[in-house]
């Protein structure tokens, strides 16, 4: 360290901020880190970009032919610019060192033990991550926060940096500045929505070394995205924005699928009551969708999150309020099991039921906290044996999630009671009924004929449940077919008008 002169208050002398970004690490090489900084790489062909990870069948797999992530046109994003300024490594020390702006995209899941168990988000991820960086760096850096993280994270990973800061070789003292930059890509159009977003949300502190930073960032993001899109605002908003804008998506799921038990006692019709709603601007058209309830990683974790964060600012009818979208979400998963159950006549024990579709939406290989999952636990528990097809979650995946964690021999029990399918005709053959978990367009664009050829493979008689509104009922009605919809109820004839 440099001694102070005599006399005077010491001030270190501190090496500035990168103004310009020439390499970009990217610490996460999941489904956020791998897909947006291979579009920065593709975009920007003047940065580097080095996305590391702890894990080596994940870095391996980037390298190879089999992405880790099933996206459509990441294949080709990946293919040309793998090698010439995008790389993938183990090496994130070095990554670390050599960039001017890390992204920190690391996984941020609800915590499964201790205080806020089931609700708070486990940042012991983000936290490794960042002292890592603090221990390595030898040159100041620009640190993104692109993990989802509850309000206020910025501060600890503020602390933690300030604390732990070290000099370069000329004696000069590093410094970071943190900005977030949440990601709001959806899984299966990521590559779209990267390519388009509707917004790029800088949130950085109300200084100028903060506004440095977030110019900095901003400038990588004006290589394609247009800069009236990018939309600068404080840290915490910026953090808060990110929970708030998936709690007010799934809410809509929520609202709607709450809506569609309603239309199954009465008669109406989901989707045109969807469509109605929907026509009105102040409401719009899209996210009501009815279904079996949302998946994927982040609505449930990123609600909890926001529900643990208003319970500990003592706002418990806020908590009430938000956590109420996760418990509709529930109810509608389990009344759907149930209707399945009750239509098969109160038993499906012994019953053969194929489950088409496992991953959380269609476009996806991602299987986190799907739909498909709570249904086919629910047919275990009631004895049924499950056959499963999905064109793109691995097989092992499937018995992985099926399997419940720390019962004895339950990965040889669901071996028996569960197979997976190499198409949607086997899966169904001698099946009972056929249960629709995932709206992929092989089963929404399957012709008249091929359902005749499923039908006259099941037992009879044959039940569809639509789980996402994809099939056309009247033409499954008409070959033979007994089909529940989700949100369409049993068209009730009222005696006043029979
Ligand atoms: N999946 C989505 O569609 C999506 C969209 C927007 C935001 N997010 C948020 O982005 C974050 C990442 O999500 P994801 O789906 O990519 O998760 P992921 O689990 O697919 O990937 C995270 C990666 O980080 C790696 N990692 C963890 N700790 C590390 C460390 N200390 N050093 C190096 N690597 C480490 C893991 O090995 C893993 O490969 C989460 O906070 C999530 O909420 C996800
Ligand atoms: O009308 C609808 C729309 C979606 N879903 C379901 O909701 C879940 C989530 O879908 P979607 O939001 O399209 O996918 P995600 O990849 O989970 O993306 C969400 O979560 C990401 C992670 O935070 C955010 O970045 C995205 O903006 C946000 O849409 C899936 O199970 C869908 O089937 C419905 O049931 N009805």
């Amino acid at each position: 360290m440099s001694s102070p002169p005599d006399s005077a208050i010491y001030i270190p002398d501190m090496q500035s901020l990168p103004s310009r970004v020439r390499t970009i690490c990217c610490i996460g090489a999941g489904y956020v880190g791998g897909p947006t900084c291979s579009v920065i790489a593709l975009k920007c062909p003047h940065i580097k970009v080095i996305i590391v990870d702890v894990n080596p069948l994940r870095i391996d797999a980037w390298n190879s032919e089999k992405l880790p992530v099933f996206e459509p046109g990441l294949d080709d994003v990946v293919r040309r610019c793998r090698g010439r300024n995008l790389f993938f490594s183990t090496d994130i020390d070095a990554g670390i060192r050599e960039a001017d702006l890390i992204f920190v995209s690391v996984n941020t899941p609800t915590k499964t033990s201790g205080v806020g168990k089931g609700f708070a988000a486990d940042l012991h991820y983000v936290e490794a991550c960042t002292r890592r960086i603090a221990s390595v760096a030898t040159s100041s850096k620009i640190i993104v926060e692109k993990s989802t993280v509850p309000c206020r994270t910025a501060a600890s990973m503020r602390t933690i940096l300030e604390s732990n800061t070290s000099e370069t070789e000329d004696g000069k003292q590093i410094t970071f500045q943190i900005l977030s930059n949440p990601e709001f890509l959806a899984e299966g159009t990521a590559i779209r929505d990267l390519y388009n977003p509707d917004r790029v949300l800088i949130g950085s502190l109300d200084t100028r070394e903060g506004k440095m930073a977030a110019h900095a960032l901003r400038e990588v993001y004006e290589n394609w995205v247009d800069g009236s899109k990018i939309y600068e605002t404080g840290l915490w908003s910026s953090e808060l924005s990110k929970l708030a804008a998936n709690a007010l998506l799934a809410q809509r799921i929520s609202s709607i699928n709450s809506l569609s038990a309603i239309c199954e006692a009465t008669g109406a019709d989901v989707s045109e009551v969807a469509h109605a709603c929907g026509l009105d601007a102040r409401i719009g058209p899209k996210f009501l969708k009815a279904s079996i309830g949302f998946g994927g990683s982040c609505f449930q974790k990123d609600i909890l999150n926001l529900v643990y964060l208003s319970e500990s600012l003592g706002l418990t009818e806020v908590a009430a309020y938000w956590h109420q979208v996760i418990l509709m979400n529930e109810y509608q998963k389990s009344r759907f099991a149930r209707k399945v159950v009750q239509t098969l006549f109160n038993t499906i024990t012994m019953k053969k039921v194929a489950v088409l579709g496992f991953a959380f939406k269609k476009d996806t290989g991602d299987t986190r906290e799907a739909p498909a999952i709570t249904l086919c636990k629910s047919f275990r528990q009631e004895k049924a044996f499950i056959s499963i097809y999905d064109p793109k979650v691995p097989r092992e995946q499937i018995l992985l999630d099926l399997t419940e964690p720390g019962v004895v021999d339950d990965f040889e029990a669901v071996r028996a009671q569960v197979t997976i399918a190499p198409s949607p005709e086997e899966a169904c053959r001698d099946a009972e009924a056929v249960v629709i978990c995932t709206e992929w367009d092989e089963f929404a664009q399957k012709a008249e004929d091929e359902w005749r050829g499923i039908y006259a493979t099941m037992k009879k008689p044959a039940f569809v449940f639509d789980g996402r509104g994809v099939v056309d009922a009247q033409t499954l009605r008409k070959i033979g077919f007994r089909v529940h919809t989700v949100g369409k109820g049993p068209q009730i004839i009222d005696p006043i008008w029979a």
